[in-house]
């Protein structure tokens, strides 16, 4: 994925160039009003740079100086925002379809029954989202986005509307969908702790540019942090709570981990 762009939002100038790797996650870190949300629009197509490239592998999907813009419903990109946004009227499997039908001139890589499974959305597939958990709506947005055949997944702070448990169960699943499909993911968040958990490359933003890019390892070194264990296998740290694999200090417990 590479991105390149300038530009001007009233009083606010983007001026943004990045690359992030082809099958890993870029995080996309900053302080509130760094222009995040605005960087990815214009990766989306929801806007249109006053100059730059927007590229995913070989498929150029903005390039202003070649006037060549690929309107947002042709390039191949889900999108998962803090709230779920599923339509209310249908059942969890046809939110999910909505997402095939849209995909059903493309060869298909991303198996509906996978992407079922590595959600654990199985038992949900006849109720509505209104009968579903925050955490489980969102595992259906993260389906429904994986089943429209995305070249690229943007993920706009997708558990920062989640209580705590939750939060970290959800940043398990999508965990679990980059370990099972290699796909790019650009994701934003306010919190390094989740940048640790899930990014491969990072990119800080302030003040409409960048101010930093890099391997997270490289980006953000790794430290001794201790944390409180709120759930079996949970923990928390700072303002965010993750899996830990083999964990057994129980509910309460405060832990030390190399992070
Ligand atoms: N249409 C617009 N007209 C004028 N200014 C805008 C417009 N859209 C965004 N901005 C400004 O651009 C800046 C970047 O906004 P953006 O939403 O991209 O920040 P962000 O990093 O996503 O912040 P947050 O973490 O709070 O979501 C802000 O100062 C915002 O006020």
């Amino acid at each position: 994925m590479r991105v390149m762009a300038r530009h001007r939002l009233g009083d606010f100038m983007l001026d943004v160039a990045f690359e992030g790797p082809e099958d890993g996650v870029t995080m996309l870190v900053g302080p509130s009003g760094a222009g995040k949300s605005a960087t990815l629009a214009i990766v989306a197509g929801l806007s249109r740079p006053d100059s730059g490239v927007v590229a995913i592998g070989d498929r150029v999907l903005t390039d202003t100086a070649a006037r060549l813009f690929v309107p947002p419903e042709r390039r191949r990109i889900g999108i998962v925002h803090q709230e779920a946004r599923l339509f209310p009227h249908l059942s969890v499997e046809r939110n999910l379809r909505y997402g095939l039908v849209r995909a059903r001139d493309r060869a298909r890589r991303i198996e509906p029954d996978a992407v079922i499974d590595v959600l654990a959305i199985r038992h949900l597939l006849a109720r509505r989202p209104r009968d579903l958990s925050g955490g489980e709506r969102q595992r259906v947005a993260l389906g429904r986005a994986m089943l429209s055949q995305p070249d690229l997944l943007l993920l706009d702070e997708p558990v920062s509307a989640l209580d705590p448990v939750r939060r970290a169960e959800v940043l398990g699943f999508v965990a679990d969908l980059k370990r099972r499909f290699a796909l790019p993911m650009l994701y934003v968040t306010h919190s390094a702790d989740e940048a640790r958990l899930l990014g491969d490359h990072l990119v800080r933003i302030e003040q409409g540019r960048v101010t930093g890019q890099g391997s997270v390892t490289a980006m953000l070194p790794v430290r001794e942090i201790t944390g409180e264990v709120v759930a079996p296998g949970v923990v928390r740290i700072g303002d965010a709570t993750m899996p830990v694999a083999g964990l057994d200090a129980p509910v309460g417990a405060t832990v030390r981990l190399g992070w």
